[in-house]
């Protein structure tokens, strides 16, 4: 069986899931060779479990973006945050590397976009944008390719998952209130990491600008709730996905790595 080296960059909460898949033996086509993230200390804590595992190879923590690039991993995890796949996308790609991502809202960048997609066509790599919370890219691209659509992104979050954000007040504890009303652009401005999903949907369909998005908190709930909805004239498509965490962002990431490398895919 062909192994491919696996690295992963952002090592907090999902990407501690991709390690848990390969723990597991649901990755048997990878080995994990390398990590990196800001704080030491983590990437050194997955690289143990690597160790402890005794999986016949060993992983490398490592202190710097170029110490991780040197290992030549043929894909590179990024959970770290849009601002770390903004530092990691280009170098990572001319160093022969593809990139499956979660940071899905730094492509909102139409400059960083383009760059991203010149320079994995000229080095032969790619970026595979996974589902993370949500998921039908496939019927969002079809409709967009088949007819105008309109597409809107509606969100239902917690009050406390807003909080250190510029929209929190205490009112929100007891009050639902629609906190953003615009594109995709501007709400990856104003949460820069809480709705990567808005920019992944509408990169899928009719574009960042285009995109309907409505973000809004709920007194008391729990997880998030995002809904897209695709409108054209022949066609009606909903996807609702509700998450009481985000964990199903981390096993999306598994679920890229298993189908880039699936005889059968979806
Ligand atoms: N597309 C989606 O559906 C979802 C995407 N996300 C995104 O996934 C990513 C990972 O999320 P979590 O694991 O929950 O976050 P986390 O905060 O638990 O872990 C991120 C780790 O990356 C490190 N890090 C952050 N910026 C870095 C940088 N510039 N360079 C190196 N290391 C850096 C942090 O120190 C931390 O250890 C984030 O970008 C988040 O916005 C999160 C949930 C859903
Ligand atoms: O709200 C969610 O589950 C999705 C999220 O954090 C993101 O898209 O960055």
């Amino acid at each position: 069986m062909k192994t491919h080296a696996l690295a992963i960059a952002g090592c907090g909460k999902l990407g501690k899931i991709v390690v848990e898949a390969l723990l597991k033996d649901l990755l048997p086509n990878y080995q994990l060779i390398g990590t990196y993230s800001r704080t030491f200390k983590k990437a050194e804590e997955i690289a143990n479990n690597i160790y402890v595992a005794d999986l016949g190879y060993t992983c490398t923590p490592c202190h710097t973006l170029s110490e991780l690039l040197q290992l030549k991993p043929e894909y590179i995890v990024e959970t770290s945050s849009p601002t770390g796949l903004k530092e990691l996308a280009l170098p990572a790609l001319k160093n022969g590397s593809n990139i499956v991502t979660l940071s899905i809202g730094a492509l909102a960048d139409a400059e960083f976009y383009k760059a991203v997609e010149k320079t994995a066509f000229e080095n032969n790599t790619r970026v595979h944008l996974a589902s993370g919370a949500i998921g039908g890219f496939d019927v969002m691209g079809t409709v967009a390719l088949m007819e105008e659509s309109e597409v809107t992104f509606t969100t239902e979050k917690s009050p406390n998952s807003l909080r250190r954000t510029p929209v929190y007040d205490e009112a929100l504890q007891t009050e639902k209130r629609e906190v953003f009303k615009g594109d995709a652009i501007g709400a990856i401005a104003l949460f820069p990491t809480h709705v990567n999903v808005s920019v992944a949907a509408a990169l899928a369909s009719v574009g960042p600008e285009n995109i309907k998005v409505s973000i809004n908190s709920v007194p008391g709930f729990v997880g998030d709730d995002h809904r897209i909805e695709v409108r054209s004239e022949n066609i009606h498509a909903v996807v609702d996905v509700y998450s009481k965490n985000a964990k199903i962002a981390g096993w999306s990431v598994v679920n890229t790595l298993r189908n880039i490398v699936s005889p059968i895919v979806f």
